[in-house]
């Protein structure tokens, strides 16, 4: 029996750079895992995305708290119209739009999450996401006009790069500030000290090492945490799902509704939002359509090869 399966299945639209998601699926005795580090990540960034893999093929995750998670539709840096259209489709009451890449002005981004509010109505939360991409003053004056666009956003998502820069965003506007890079991509997540800086914790398991770790990280942080993945497929949202159903508290939606970001998935049980939720499973659905989407050969060993890499590193 193939116990590790490479898969490559492109985006709708490209998000962050990216055009196709590619991962290895890895079988163990408590089920399936995802190894899925993006492709400019060094062998020693992608250690805990590996120990993610591993936790959920060989030990499974606690005992969840809820069974159903709330989600937010998420918005790639597209047009006003298909903006409003993929909201409007996702049945969402919560939705994150990208901003502040470098295809977009600020007026376009104000465009859309103009459009993205029409979309939700009165009711709704717009949360957006600069992955890091503005100074502080830049930052400033952005949060205020997108704030103004979208008639009041939930958060900013990483407005700036350091800590520092997030801690002095947050005192120049009336915007809850949220880290998320700051966490994720630093040395050590669990002795981030982000309390003065953000005032929500957005946490991955994959790049944390795990739901048993990235548990630890939001009681270290001892700030209200959103679980947002990483864009894999149902093998490893099952992983992050089981965080949002672990987390003793949630009182924002989560980033994990983007599977319908994919042209494809593993499995025909597959964890796409419906009426703005996702339900908390007990292990990775059984990837039965991964002959679908499987990954040309040089793919194939130029993935097996960052495994073995990877696992030597993690000794
Ligand atoms: O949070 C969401 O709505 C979706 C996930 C998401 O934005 C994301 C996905 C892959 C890599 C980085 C990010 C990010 O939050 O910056
Ligand atoms: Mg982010």
């Amino acid at each position: 029996m193939t116990t590790e399966h490479v898969y490559a299945i492109p985006l709708r639209t490209r998000f962050r750079g990216i055009t196709v998601r590619e991962g290895v699926l890895l079988r163990g005795p408590a089920g399936w895992g995802e190894f899925c580090p993006f492709l400019d990540y060094s062998d020693a960034e992608c250690v805990p995305w590996l120990a993610a893999a591993v936790e959920a093929s060989e030990q499974g995750w606690p005992e969840p708290v809820r069974d159903r998670v709330e989600v937010n539709a998420t918005v790639p840096v597209v047009s006003p119209e298909r903006a409003h259209e993929l909201v409007a489709a996702s049945g969402c009451r919560t939705a994150k739009v990208k901003v502040a890449d470098s295809r977009s002005s600020l007026v376009d981004d104000c465009e859309r999450v103009a459009a993205v509010r029409d979309a939700l109505g009165p009711a709704g939360a717009i949360r957006v996401d600069a992955n890091a991409a503005w100074d502080v003053e830049t930052a400033a004056t952005a949060i205020g006009e997108l704030a103004r666009a979208a008639g009041g956003l939930e958060y900013v998502e990483q407005p700036c790069a350091t800590i520092d820069e997030l801690a002095m965003v947050r005192r120049k506007v009336d915007v809850r500030i949220a880290a998320d890079e700051s966490i994720r991509r630093a040395e050590d997540p669990l002795r981030v000290a982000v309390a003065g800086a953000a005032d929500v914790a957005v946490l991955k398991v994959a790049p944390l090492g795990g739901v048993g770790r990235a548990l630890r990280v939001a009681e270290a942080c001892g700030l209200p945490c959103v679980v947002s993945s990483a864009v894999e497929s149902s093998v490893g949202l099952a992983a992050e799902l089981a965080l949002a159903g672990a987390l003793p508290s949630l009182e924002f939606a989560c980033g994990l509704g983007t599977l319908s970001l994919l042209t494809g998935d593993v499995t025909t049980a597959s964890l796409s939002a419906v009426d703005g939720h996702l339900p908390v499973p007990r292990r990775a659905p059984e990837p039965d359509l991964v002959g679908g989407v499987a990954a040309d050969d040089e793919t194939r060993r130029r993935w097996l090869g960052r495994l073995a890499r990877v696992r030597e590193l993690s000794g």
